[in-house]
């Protein structure tokens, strides 16, 4: 918790994020009467410390039980003085949000009770404020809080705090990352609610992997009046960050003096008596040759498009993980396919990502991080170095390999500097054949019309990759006398876990997966920007190439199976499904329906209600997958992950049903037509 560095820089207040002592991603955990305690333990001691920062009002997020119920809380205190505790009012139960399973929301507006500390924490008083409350220091500085969520909803919080005349608006935020989110939170919410507002607006967010498959991406901000301050970068790999601005408050009074229509419904509102404390907000803050921070003026610079939010996200998802899970490096079975290079790719700019940052600050303050280190190691300012050091590639060629893929695999590890291997795994699949064929006196065949015997033929190569991949992720580092073992990384897409077109248990199973929720649509971008941007040559090939799962048989040397005619649909086709399922909520019949307009210049009724049919069907079949998918950095509420995202069963006997609306809906539009 930097409160220091932010007194050091002459900060009057300092703003962390939501749930800010115990962690926002503690999930369960806040059933535990342990969580609350050690948030206790923990404010105390942050209360006792904050008497070498008297000046400086702190504000930070926890815990709080009152009447038997779990809030979650911002907590507000100055000089050694708990002065408010503030519960969230909003909670947020979207996308992979659950808080009103572990919170209630606090519903009274505007009233706050006394709280009676309990004794044995060791504070100084015996009591606080709790609930909905306005804080006003003794220069007149009023300081209201809207947590998250509540500036998310229809009914902000910040529009009545401004009513009351509060000058700084404080949002401590769990807010992670989903492509494109952070453009909206700060241009749409931050930028557009303190453009109608008026006032100062601090937006302070958690960053980095808080322990699951969410990415806080910081960003934390501070406007005024419409106007940007300070933003912190997206997705910087250090732990913390302080920024600070030096602002004119009363900037705030002639903003608002010019909105004649917010003076007018704010005078009708009944006055709301603040709680007053003994400390200052503005005053002989700064030295006066210190100059006031000026506004940033091309918002855009600080904004990345979605692609670059992939060739930034998932890449410090993984820097992060790894060094948090104390693992020495990552292996990737590499197909030279576009999945796995994608991977690989992520990886070597998770490597450029460290080194910069290490020579950045080298550089600049010279300071330390912890993410600076990986297994008590500092890195270095070398990232092929690095990624020769931490990712093992390998190719693992069957008969029905071709030579294109190996070349494409080839050709990446060489640029990205992976530690890269090749191998056979056709002597492994004839002695697990033969150990059956022993057992049952029957071998399988690729020329059999039997679906179950050729499936079970490539299962069995997919599958031996997964178990080769977990032997080269334990042995790598011994066989070159290093210590540690690697995490294995899963390189399936969200489309195909969508509709199950992979293996169960394959090598898409594995220890967690950077691409899981992003789209072939979104990978291929990816893809390009690391071609073009970053000069990766070698993906031109990769872009290029078709993708296919070789399993099967080659034909004359080439390869006999692509994944677009094997599923019945082009990935563009499975990812605009993919929208409309999931956050479209429809189910077939109104894709259906959906679709006979978006696809009519492109297919009939008849094929439109076939393609839903596919894609239904091999969703309803293959939904078990996505029970046991990887864990995966999610980046799109699209994602069918369903151990947090997308609730559904996992047995579906049929859609019969729906299927048979679809053909009765068919059956009139024919008819008509004819
Ligand atoms: N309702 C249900 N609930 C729970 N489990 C269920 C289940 N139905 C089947 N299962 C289980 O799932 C198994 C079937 O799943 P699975 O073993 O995956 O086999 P399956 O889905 O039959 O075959 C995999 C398909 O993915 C294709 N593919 C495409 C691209 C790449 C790759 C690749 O591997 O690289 C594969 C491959 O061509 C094949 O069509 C059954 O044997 C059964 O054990
Ligand atoms: N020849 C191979 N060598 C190494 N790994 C492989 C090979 N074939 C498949 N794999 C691994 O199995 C995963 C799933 O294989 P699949 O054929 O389904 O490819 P995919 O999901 O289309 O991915 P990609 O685009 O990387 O080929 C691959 O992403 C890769 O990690
Ligand atoms: N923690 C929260 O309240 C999250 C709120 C918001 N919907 C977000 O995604 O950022």
């Amino acid at each position: 918790m930097p409160c220091k560095e932010a007194y050091e820089r002459d900060a009057r207040l300092r703003l962390g994020p939501e749930l800010e002592i115990p962690g926002y991603g503690c999930a369960d955990h806040y059933h535990e009467q342990d969580t609350e305690i050690h948030s206790w333990e923990n404010l105390r001691i942050l209360t006792h410390e904050s008497k070498q920062w008297p000046s400086m009002l702190i504000v930070t997020g926890m815990p709080v039980r009152h009447r038997s119920l779990m809030y979650n809380c911002a907590v507000a205190l100055q000089n050694g003085k708990l002065l408010l505790i503030r519960p969230k009012k909003a909670l947020c139960d979207e996308d992979v949000y659950r808080e009103s399973r572990w919170f209630v929301r606090w519903t009274e507006p505007f009233v706050h009770v006394d709280f009676f500390i309990n004794p044995d924490y060791g504070f100084e008083q015996e009591s606080v404020p709790f609930g909905d409350g306005i804080l006003e220091s003794l220069d007149g500085v009023k300081i209201g809080f809207e947590i998250c969520e509540e500036l998310w909803t229809a009914h902000s919080s910040h529009i009545e705090l401004a009513q009351q005349g509060v000058d700084i608006i404080c949002n401590g935020s769990g807010s992670h990352h989903i492509l494109g989110k952070s453009n909206y939170r700060i241009n749409q919410l931050i930028l557009g609610g303190s453009q109608k507002i008026g006032g100062v607006y601090m937006f302070s967010n958690h960053r980095g992997c808080d322990g699951d498959q969410v990415y806080y991406d910081g960003a934390s901000s501070i406007a005024q009046n419409g106007d940007l301050y300070a933003q912190i970068n997206q997705f910087d790999i250090e732990d913390t960050c302080v920024a600070t601005a030096l602002i004119d408050l009363a900037q705030n009074f002639a903003f608002r003096q010019n909105k004649g229509s917010n003076k007018i419904t704010a005078s009708n509102t009944k006055y709301v008596e603040p709680i007053r404390f003994n400390g200052r907000i503005t005053g002989n803050v700064a030295p006066l040759s210190e100059k006031l921070t000026k506004p940033i003026d091309q918002i855009e610079r600080l904004q990345l498009t979605p692609t670059e939010e992939l060739a930034q996200g998932p890449p410090a998802w993984l820097w992060h993980y790894l060094r948090r899970s104390k693992m020495a490096g990552f292996f990737v079975p590499l197909s030279g396919g576009q999945d796995s290079s994608a991977v690989a790719t992520m990886v070597r700019i998770m490597c450029n990502k460290v080194c910069e940052a290490v020579k950045r600050r080298r550089e600049t303050d010279g300071g330390d991080d912890p993410a600076y280190y990986l297994n008590g190691v500092r890195v270095g300012e070398d990232p092929a170095e690095l990624c020769n050091q931490i990712l093992f590639t390998c190719y693992m060629a069957s008969e029905h390999s071709s030579t294109e893929t190996r070349a494409c695999a080839d050709g990446l590890a060489k640029d990205i500097n992976s530690n890269h291997s090749s191998l056979f795994i056709d002597t492994a699949v004839s002695a697990l054949l033969g150990i059956f064929k022993m057992a049952l006196g029957f071998m399988p065949s690729f020329q059999s019309s039997d679906r179950r015997e050729t499936t079970a033929l490539e299962n069995i190569q997919a599958r031996i990759r997964m178990v080769l991949a977990y032997l080269f992720a334990q042995l790598s580092l011994v066989a070159k006398g290093k210590p540690g073992t690697l995490l294995v990384l899963g390189t399936a897409n969200v489309d195909e876990s969508l509709v199950g077109y992979l293996t169960k248990y394959d090598c898409s199973s594995a220890d967690i997966n950077p691409i899981g929720s992003i789209s072939k649509h979104d990978l291929r971008k990816f893809l390009r920007h690391a071609y073009e941007k970053l000069g990766i040559t070698s993906l031109k090939q990769v872009i290029d190439s078709t993708p296919t799962a070789e399993l099967r048989p080659l034909k004359d040397g080439k390869v006999a199976q692509t994944d677009e005619e094997e599923i019945g649909l082009t990935y563009d086709e499975l990812s605009q499904m993919g929208q409309l399922r999931k956050p479209g909520a429809m189910g077939p019949y109104s894709m259906f329906i959906r679709l006979l307009e978006t696809w009519s210049d492109k297919y009939t009724p008849r094929q439109n209600a076939g393609k839903v049919e596919q894609f239904f069907w091999r969703y309803r079949i293959n939904r078990h997958k996505a029970m046991v998918a990887t864990p995966a950095y999610h980046a799109e509420s699209y994602n069918p992950d369903d151990h947090r995202n997308d609730h559904r069963p996992f047995l579906y006997p049929d859609m019969a049903y729906q299927i048979e609306k679809i053909h009765e809906k068919l059956r009139q539009l024919e008819t008509s037509e004819e």
